[in-house]
């Protein structure tokens, strides 16, 4: 569906994508995973044919952006990051207009209206202002909105970035259905439970370059433990204690708040704490994530 071969994009003297490749196969959920400025939006801007390439080769739906543009849009669905539906106008009026953006008769984007508000839990809002909905029912409307021309592939960019939990596992719920349905997903984000959730695969983007590919568990198997043992301690104690806890013979990550402990048995592991005499203020024995990924990767967290 997408394939990128050293794609690059320079903005003046500075390269925001250093030259990636991507390969993204029909019906899955691909993922772009990184911190802010990664280059994720970049990448997903020239795959959305609005933005054109520095460098590289990029095909999309088996044509090229640059002379296609036009022919792969109208079978894109494109979620941006930030909402731009028109907050006037009700949600039924939303998803009629941009539906006859698409040159679509005016019969048929009143039945799809109706499909798309049943599929974004919207019925019973369709004929209120988009103003008065919550940041969850506005992403999916902007979600449904980018499915009136029944795309191949749809691109979004962080969907759930300033929801609520409850908000992101029903817009997840949506995606999954999608996903069900047969169309191919691209999705940014820097939220590794995001990209845990709902990705097939994903690479990992840091400063405009690729440093890992796989799926979430390939990933977590080949770059981190299988459990992560977290302690607190108290104020101005944790140096005191890193050297100690270090010589355990696991992997040791201090971040400034807590001291990550990489282990196959995190109880074991606390014991052996416990047994050098070192008494956290709490510990936490946790699976492994996309997080500890990006850490054993990069030296730094995903989200600051
Ligand atoms: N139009 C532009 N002109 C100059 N620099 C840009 C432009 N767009 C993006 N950049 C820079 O390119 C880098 C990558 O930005 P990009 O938005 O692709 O990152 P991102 O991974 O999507 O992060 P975010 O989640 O913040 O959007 C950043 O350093 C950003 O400041």
């Amino acid at each position: 569906m997408v394939e990128a071969k050293a794609l690059v994009k320079r903005f003046g003297s500075f390269d925001a994508v250093k030259g990636i490749d991507v390969d993204v196969r029909r019906g899955e959920a691909f993922g772009f995973l990184g911190p802010n400025g990664a280059g994720k939006s970049s990448t997903m801007r020239m795959v959305a044919c609005v933005s054109p390439r520095s460098e590289g080769d990029l095909t999309v739906l088996g044509m090229d952006p640059d002379r296609d543009g036009p022919r792969i849009r109208a079978r894109l669905g494109v979620v941006p990051q930030q909402d731009n539906l028109d907050t006037e106008l009700t949600v039924r009026q939303n998803l009629q207009i941009y539906g006859r953006y698409f040159g679509l008769s005016r019969a048929h984007v009143r039945r799809k209206a109706d499909e798309l508000m049943e599929f974004a839990q919207l019925t019973d809002r369709a004929d209120d202002e988009v103003e008065s909905l919550s940041g969850g029912m506005k992403r999916r409307l902007t979600i449904a909105r980018s499915l009136v021309n029944d795309p191949d592939l749809l691109l979004l960019d962080e969907p759930t970035t300033g929801l609520d939990p409850q908000a992101r596992h029903l817009l997840w719920d949506r995606l999954f259905r999608l996903k069900s349905l047969g169309v191919t997903l691209i999705v940014t984000t820097h939220y590794m439970d995001e990209a845990e959730q709902l990705c097939d695969r994903l690479v990992v983007m840091d400063g405009g370059r690729i440093v890992a590919e796989g799926s979430p568990s390939q990933l977590i198997a080949r770059y981190s433990t299988r459990e992560v043992l977290e302690l607190r301690f108290p104020p101005g104690e944790q140096d005191g204690v890193v050297t100690t806890v270090s010589d355990l013979g696991d992997r040791v990550e201090a971040l400034p708040d807590r001291v990550l402990v990489y282990t196959g048995d995190g109880e074991r592991a606390l014991e052996r704490v416990h047994g050098r005499g070192v008494r956290p203020l709490s510990s936490l024995v946790r699976r492994s994530t996309l997080e500890d990924v990006f850490l054993r990767l990069t030296g730094r967290t995903l989200v600051d």
